[in-house]
């Protein structure tokens, strides 16, 4: 008998012959019917680690039979001086971030997990809470209110949302929650007699600076938590890498491929403990570049199977044979992208320059003066008007640098040829606003967040649609707005059709010059243009009309009053009735769409749990369907972790950074601050 029919969940003890992943998903079940309060909940962070599989059967006790430790959490109110420093880089939400409310956001894949509406629908303990205040955010992205609960609920996913969208956030704060569950100890395991690094999670993206730029992320959001976070990458000393990881340990590391590979070869890091795979930048991950380096690493080093770990992952542009792919690497995973797949943001005013070979940097001198602020002419400390310029290859970026500089634009430049400390020099004079140009190669098309960049301009046109999407991404960040001028050439005729679909999509001019130099391709909607169109999931397609049933929400709908219908279904707020979740998924194939109406109190979409009730629709099928509601932080399904062995006891060094600038995770407590143990926030006392 299952729970649904009789209200109450029913599960089978826990034995030998129920399979690793089955027990995992067992547990998930218990705890998404029985969500915990928040006290008990905080003090079921303290377990011990599970050691053996007899020991975890053995773990089969009620939570009040848990320990209770006696918590108290005491964080100063104001920030202090450190934290200030910590999260002055964070910058502000521009004017559209409410109009993000308005896209529609799909989700397909089985038993979808609703969304939350506000960082308070979700526990995600006091630390991590502070540390969004700190920040400065105010409400969730959408990609935020999706991610949030579908990671923190230990679902896979593959999530496409558009550039500066805030994704970072959406993997960073549910892996960081998750870890504090886990009691990993920083990973430090000895086997015969060596020291391996067992992190618990593991973000892999393609570039140094993305990699800098997330472990900077990862350490301001694990601010006054126990977690250690680490950042590994090619051109620095390798043997300052691992002093610093066999110092410390690791439960978050943060790295890219190839140098991740020489830490697993030497036997310095171990992949044994990964419960939360992220790959960021996906489908650059799995391209063929990078896609032999990513097989290694999950399949090469004793990472556990998908299914038995989480893989979550995230870019702004997710082609169809790529999607393909990366299902290979996921396990039942939910399908979720805002927009459309691809899509450009719409703060992005894009603009078009012909040229013809050999007057680009003519074109450029021409436009320059109207693009800088009157500081940018000579050097200035004003960095409010960055101007990012793309090249194709490493000497047209060289010689555009010099170019430019020889005209009395100071600039410098970022791409391959350049060692570590250049790259990295560069992007501090950039980030600064010590020069206020940055050519660059593709290195910084992806994932680089610095939010004065007002312009990018792309010097010449890459032939990919979706590195011009992620070039362009550079600006118009997280509603502020931005400009891309692009140079375009005769030659250039197969991105043409791409690019009027993208401007017709986002209802901006097209250049009558187009329809000149497009020809034929203008019309036909193949090659390039099919590609990337659409915002399926690539499941959908093979499996027709028997595919996953693709939910559509939108957002909506605060501020109150009437409003929110969105498509052919008007949802409406009930009070709550039993849970069907997963019986409204039952029917395959069809297409819902879910609008927040405001409501009562004007909060739209799935705020339930406050007293406003869940709420219940009618599908496509014209069925009623109902929904369980949130409550306010009453505690969202949180699965119980992995059982991860048991590393020896360690007690953290934290020094801000190690030798040579290899960056550790800050975490200060008082004197006389007591640690509460392992997977909780760290405690003040006093
Ligand atoms: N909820 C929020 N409120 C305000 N600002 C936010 C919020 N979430 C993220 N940001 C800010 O938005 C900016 C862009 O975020 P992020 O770099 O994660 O975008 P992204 O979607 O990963 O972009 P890309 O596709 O280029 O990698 C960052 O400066 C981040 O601090």
């Amino acid at each position: 008998m299952s729970f649904r029919q009789t209200g109450q969940p029913t599960f089978t003890p826990m034995n030998q012959s129920l399979s690793q992943t089955q027990q995992f998903q067992q547990n998930q079940q218990r705890q998404l019917y029985h969500p915990p309060s928040n006290e008990i909940r905080y003090q079921q962070t303290q377990f011990q680690p599970w050691q053996s599989d007899t020991q975890r059967n053995d773990r089969q006790r009620p939570y009040s039979a848990q320990p209770t430790v006696q918590t108290r959490q005491m964080f100063p109110s104001e920030p202090t001086e450190q934290e200030r420093r910590l999260f002055e880089s964070t910058s502000g939400a521009g004017i559209n971030f409410d109009k993000y409310d308005e896209i529609h956001v799909q989700v397909s894949g089985n038993n979808v997990i609703p969304p939350i509406e506000s960082y308070e629908d979700i526990d995600l303990g006091p630390a991590l809470n502070r540390n969004i205040v700190l920040a400065g955010y105010k409400k969730p992205t959408p990609i935020q209110k999706h991610s949030i609960p579908i990671i923190l609920g230990g679902r896979d996913l593959m999530a496409c949302a558009q550039t500066g969208s805030g994704k970072t956030c959406a993997f960073l704060l549910p892996i960081l929650r998750r870890l504090q569950l886990v009691n990993n100890k920083g990973g430090k395991v000895y086997d015969q007699r060596r020291l391996i690094i067992n992190p618990a999670a593991l973000v892999v993206a393609p570039t140094r600076e993305l990699c800098i730029q997330i472990f900077e992320e990862a350490s301001k959001f694990s601010n006054r938590t126990d977690l250690l976070v680490c950042v590994c990458y090619g051109g620095k000393n390798l043997r300052d890498q691992i002093y610093a990881l066999r110092s410390y340990g690791c439960d978050l590391l943060v790295a890219t491929p190839g140098r991740l590979i020489d830490l697993l070869q030497q036997g310095i890091v171990g992949m044994s403990h990964i419960q939360t795979l992220c790959l960021d930048e996906a489908d650059r991950m799995l391209d063929m570049g990078f896609e032999p380096q990513i097989r290694q690493i999950v399949e090469g080093f004793g990472m556990p199977p998908a299914g038995r770990r989480q893989t979550v992952m995230f870019s702004a542009t997710f082609p169809k044979e790529i999607q393909r792919l990366a299902a290979l690497f996921l396990q039942n995973y939910l399908f979720c992208v805002v927009g459309t797949v691809g899509e450009t943001a719409k703060d992005i005013v894009q603009k078009f320059e012909r040229v013809y070979p050999g007057s680009e940097f003519d074109t450029l001198l021409r436009l320059l003066p109207t693009l800088s602020s009157p500081q940018s002419q000579g050097p200035s400390s004003s960095n409010s008007n960055l101007i990012l310029i793309f090249t194709e290859t490493k000497r047209e970026a060289n010689n555009l640098d010099r170019l430019l500089n020889a005209r009395g634009y100071p600039s410098t430049s970022i791409h391959g040829d350049r060692t570590q400390n250049e790259r990295e020099a560069a992007m501090y004079a950039f980030r600064s606003g010590r020069v206020q140009i940055l050519v660059a190669t593709d290195v910084a098309s992806r994932g680089i967040d610095i939010p004065e960049v007002r312009v990018v301009i792309n010097y010449s046109m890459p032939n990919e649609f979706d590195r011009y999407v992620h070039r362009i991404g550079r600006t118009g960040r997280v509603g502020n707005v931005g400009t891309a001028i692009t140079f375009i050439k005769n030659t250039d005729t197969s991105m043409i059709g791409p690019l009027i679909d993208n401007l017709e999509q986002s209802g901006q001019e097209i250049p009558p010059f187009f329809y000149e130099i497009g020809g034929s391709r203008l019309y036909s909607n193949t090659g390039n243009r099919g590609k990337w169109a659409g915002g399926r999931d690539v499941r959908n397609e093979s499996r027709g009309r028997g595919g996953y049933k693709s939910h559509t929400f939108t957002h909506r709908g605060r501020g109150g009053g009437a409003g929110g219908q969105y498509g052919q279904n008007r949802m409406s707020f009930q009070p709550h009735q039993t849970a069907g979740w997963g019986d409204s998924q039952s029917r395959m194939g069809g297409e819902e769409s879910w609008g927040g109406s405001g409501g009562r109190g004007g909060r739209g979409g799935f705020r339930g749990g406050r007293g406003r009730g869940g709420g219940q629709w009618r599908g496509n099928d014209g069925q009623r369907q109902q929904f369980r509601p949130y409550s306010a932080g009453s505690g969202y399904p949180q699965p119980e972790p992995y059982p991860t062995p048991s590393p020896p006891a360690f007690t953290p060094h934290r020094p801000q950074t190690g030798r040579d600038g290899f960056q550790r995770n800050t975490v200060t407590w008082n004197q006389g601050g007591t640690q509460s143990g392992r997977g909780g926030d760290i405690n003040w006392t006093g």
